[in-house]
C-alpha cells in the first residue's frame, strides 16, 4: 500500500481498533484524538472521522467545575463515558480511570477498568504513570482491556509535580524514556506524552514500537489530542499554550444568548411558526 491509500483505508475503517492504532504509526498516518463528555459532541467528531475519543477526567475542569482533575470519581465519569460510547460508530472510546481509581495496585486498578468496560461499553481505558503504574498496566491487559498510557505531565500528580510544569527537559529525558518504555513493556497498545519538549518527544516516538499520542509535545509523535472544549474556544481564561483554537463556541453562544434575550424582551420571539 502507498501512503495514500494506507490513509483511505484508515478514513474508511468501520471501526477503529487497537491493530489500526499500529498500522497507523507504521504508515505514517498521524492519529486525531479529541475528548469528548456527552453524546453530542462524540456523535459529531465521531462523523468528521476522529480516530479515538477519550472521556477524559478532564471533565472535572469542563463539566463538574473542580480545579483541577483530583475529586473526580468513577461514578462521575460511568455515565458521561457511556453517552460518549453509545454515539461513537467509528471512533475507539477510551475511558480515563480517574485518580484514586488504581494506585493502590494491579487489583484495584483491574477492578475499576472491569467497572468501565461492563458499564458504558468503552473500548479501551487509560491511566497515568509510567514506571509506577506498570504492574496495573500488565494486569489490565492481561485481561484482555486494551491500556492507553501517560507519561510526561499528568495532572493527576500536579501538586507532586509542582504545578503545569513541562516534563523530561534535559537530564529528565532519561526519566522520561524510562517511563515511556515501561508502558510499553507492559502491554500498552498507544501512550500519551502530555507537555515535553519537541525533541523529546520525537526521540521517544522513535525509540518506541507503540504510537506516541501528544498533548502539547510537538509535532514529531504518531497522533495528536485535545481537550474539546479548549480546541473549540468554549473554555473560558487561560488555555495551555499549546491548544490551536479552531472555533470560537464561547462567542457563538454568547452571541446566541444575547440575541435570545433581546427578541424574548422585545417580543419577536416566539413568532407565529413558533406557536400552537
Ligand atoms: N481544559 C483543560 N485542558 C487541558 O488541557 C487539561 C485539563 N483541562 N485538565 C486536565 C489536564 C491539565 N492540563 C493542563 C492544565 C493547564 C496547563 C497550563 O495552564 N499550562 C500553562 C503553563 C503552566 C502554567 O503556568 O500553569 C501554559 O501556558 O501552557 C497545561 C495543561 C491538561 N489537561
Ligand atoms: C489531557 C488528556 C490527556 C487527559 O488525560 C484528559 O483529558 O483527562
Ligand atoms: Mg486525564
Amino acid at each position: 500500500m502507498n501512503d495514500s491509500d494506507a490513509a483511505a483505508a484508515q478514513a474508511a475503517l468501520k471501526r477503529v481498533r487497537t491493530r489500526h492504532f499500529q498500522s497507523a504509526k507504521e504508515n505514517g498516518i498521524p492519529i486525531t484524538g479529541l475528548t469528548s463528555y456527552d453524546v453530542q459532541t462524540a456523535g459529531i467528531f465521531d462523523q468528521a472521522g476522529i480516530d479515538f475519543l477519550l472521556v477524559g477526567d478532564s471533565a472535572g475542569n469542563t463539566v463538574f467545575g473542580y480545579d483541577t482533575t483530583l475529586p473526580v470519581t468513577i461514578d462521575e465519569l460511568i455515565p458521561l463515558t457511556r453517552a460518549v460510547a453509545s454515539a461513537a460508530t467509528r471512533a475507539f472510546v477510551i475511558a480515563d480511570l480517574p485518580f484514586g481509581s488504581y494506585e493502590v495496585g494491579a487489583e484495584e486498578a483491574l477492578h475499576s477498568a472491569i467497572r468501565f468496560m461492563k458499564e458504558t461499553h468503552a473500548h479501551a481505558v487509560k491511566l497515568e504513570g509510567g514506571v509506577r503504574s506498570a504492574e496495573q498496566i500488565r494486569r489490565i491487559v492481561e485481561a484482555g482491556i486494551p491500556v492507553m498510557g501517560h507519561v510526561g505531565f499528568t495532572p493527576q500528580s500536579e501538586h507532586g509535580l509542582g504545578g503545569h510544569m513541562i516534563q523530561g527537559r534535559g537530564d529528565q529525558l532519561d526519566k522520561l524514556l524510562a517511563d515511556a518504555h515501561a508502558v510499553e513493556d507492559a502491554g500498552a497498545f498507544a501512550v500519551v506524552l502530555e507537555m515535553v519538549p519537541a525533541d523529546a518527544a520525537a526521540h521517544v516516538t522513535k525509540e518506541l514500537r507503540i504510537p506516541t499520542i501528544g498533548v502539547g509535545a510537538g509535532p514529531h509523535v504518531d497522533g495528536q489530542l485535545l481537550v474539546w472544549t479548549d480546541w473549540a474556544g468554549l473554555t473560558a481564561g487561560r488555555i495551555p499554550k499549546f491548544v490551536r483554537q479552531y472555533a470560537d463556541l464561547r462567542g457563538i453562544l454568547t452571541e446566541a444568548a444575547l440575541a435570545f434575550r433581546a427578541d424574548v424582551a422585545d417580543g419577536t420571539y416566539p413568532g407565529p411558526e413558533h406557536s400552537y
